[in-house]
């Protein structure tokens, strides 16, 4: 990749000029990179919607306009993710998020239905309990000021694990959470530092160097933490044998069926020999990860611009009041009527997309308009930019709900918090169930208040988009 070189296509569009034989090479070297999204963003801003970055002989197309990406989130065989993404193979292995051809296919298949409706009605009773905890928690703060991210994102990993894993964390694990927590963030700063130090993409000089080696000390931690969860849940099997564990028996039309939560259903599978023990291991990690993390963020993001907008909490509060009156219990069908505070949540994600980039390297050539974008290229989706384009969205940088209800969407991909076409997020109607209890929860329980009122932090994009400063807002009990 580095030494080999031809013509490509791609080199006519335009992006930052490029030396000879090294392309950028220099300004990936320069790049601090906790600001890598502040300045793909300045790229965006200068060079447009369609840029190319080329490092050595590797071409990086950068994409933010809808029907580009489109085009490369619908392809059925571009599916293969980018080289950063292999940077976490010692973590997340081949489980769903990295893997690709034959195995992601065979994997996606057996993974779909543990996010079934009848699935997720089950679980709505543990994240009801999850988010009555977290009430009764902010309660007791009487008022302070709470840091947003570290509360919620306990509230996710435990929902997750209770759920999706049938695990429940008890209190002697908070600091195996604390570790477990912190690990995922260095994972994440160790990720992009490799980006942009471009000689330790190679394996073998990474795994020697000092970096390298702090990172398979973060693995072991992030890893053995989801050991425990699987072998809490094994144990949990063993006990229970001969009794039914599913946690479903529910009629689909068709007649009763067994569902069983994601990792029942694997270790199911680990029995019968459809799957092993490392394979069960990668995916309760890419769950975990993904489960909680992307959540968290949202509903923190989200809370902050809620505290900033007391007239979007009163409608959220007038729904809920309409729809549940003092009821105590939200049910799914509750949710699925609170339309507003769905609006609330797809500006939420407008604005702040949990996973802000998506990157493919391009295994069939294929057409991006009149451009051939040759196998061998990379392909980065800016859902950040792509969010805030102000012909999709009319004064991008305000929150406004209602830009969400009742009208069409300008192109059916100038929204894809979720990604989009064979490769989108498995988890997104756990997701919307998630942040719906939660969010709804909340706001007829307390008025959220902000810190300081219109104060954004800074923000920085590892695999996924991180406040660098703390977000405090209070819940004061209505
Ligand atoms: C607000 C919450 C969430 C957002 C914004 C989000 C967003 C995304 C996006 C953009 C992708 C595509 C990533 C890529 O192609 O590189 C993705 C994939 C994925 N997500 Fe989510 N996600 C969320 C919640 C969840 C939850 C709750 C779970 C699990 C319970 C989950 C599990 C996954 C998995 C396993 C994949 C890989 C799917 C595949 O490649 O087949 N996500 N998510």
């Amino acid at each position: 990749i580095f030494f080999r070189d031809d013509d490509n296509p791609v080199d006519k569009l335009p992006g930052p000029p490029r030396k000879p034989w090294i392309g950028n090479a220099w300004e990936l070297l320069q790049m601090p990179s906790d600001k890598l999204l502040d300045i793909l963003v300045d790229y965006t801003n200068t060079y447009g919607d369609r840029y190319v970055f080329k490092v050595f002989s590797l071409r990086v197309l950068h994409i933010s306009g809808p029907p580009d990406v489109e085009t490369v989130l619908s392809h059925s065989k571009n599916i293969k993710k980018s080289a950063p993404y292999d940077f976490l193979k010692g973590w997340l292995g081949t489980g769903l998020l990295l893997s690709t051809g034959l195995h992601w296919h065979k994997r996606r298949k057996i993974l779909t239905p543990t996010f079934h409706f009848n699935i997720l009605k089950n679980f709505a009773h543990v994240i009801e309990e999850k988010t009555q905890d977290l009430v009764k928690m902010l309660k007791d703060k009487n008022g302070a000021d709470v840091s947003l991210m570290p509360t919620i994102s306990d509230f996710t990993l435990f929902t997750i694990c209770e759920t999706a894993m049938g695990t429940k964390l008890d209190d002697d694990k908070t600091s195996a959470t604390v570790d477990y927590k912190n690990a995922i963030l260095n994972i994440g700063m160790q990720m992009l530092a490799r980006i942009t130090r471009f000689w330790l993409h190679n394996d073998f000089i990474f795994n020697n160097s000092s970096r390298g080696k702090e990172f398979t000390k973060t693995l072991e931690v992030a890893r053995a933490f989801a050991d425990n969860v699987i072998m809490d849940r094994k144990a949990q099997r063993i006990q229970n044998k001969g009794e039914d564990i599913s946690i479903a028996d529910a009629s689909d039309g068709i007649g009763t069926k067994k569902r069983l939560a994601m990792l029942d259903l694997l270790l199911e599978a680990e029995e019968k020999g459809e799957i092993d023990m490392d394979g069960i291991r990668d995916e309760v990690n890419t769950f975990m990860f993904e489960g909680h993390d992307t959540t968290a963020l949202a509903l923190t993001f989200g809370l902050m611009l809620l505290a900033d907008h007391e007239d979007v909490q009163e409608r959220i509060y007038e729904e809920c009041q309409t729809i549940l009156g003092d009821s105590e219990h939200v049910t799914m069908s509750n949710l699925s009527d609170m339309k507003y505070l769905e609006a609330v949540i797809k500006e939420i994600l407008r604005l702040y997309p949990s996973v802000p980039f998506i990157g493919r390297e391009i295994t069939e050539d294929f057409k991006l308009g009149d451009i051939t974008v040759k196998k061998g290229t990379t392909v980065d989706v800016h859902i950040y930019e792509l969010h805030r384009r102000a012909d999709m969205f009319p004064e991008p940088e305000k929150f406004m709900p209602e830009r969400f209800l009742g009208t069409e969407m300008k192109h059916p991909y100038a929204y894809v918090p979720f990604s989009a076409g064979p490769r989108n997020c498995i988890g997104q109607r756990f997701a919307m169930q998630e942040m719906k209890t939660t969010l709804s929860e909340l706001v007829r329980h307390f008025k959220i208040v902000p810190k300081v009122k219109g104060a954004r932090p800074r923000i920085m994009a590892d695999l996924v988009l991180r406040p660098v400063d703390p977000i405090y807002v209070k819940f004061i009990p209505r």
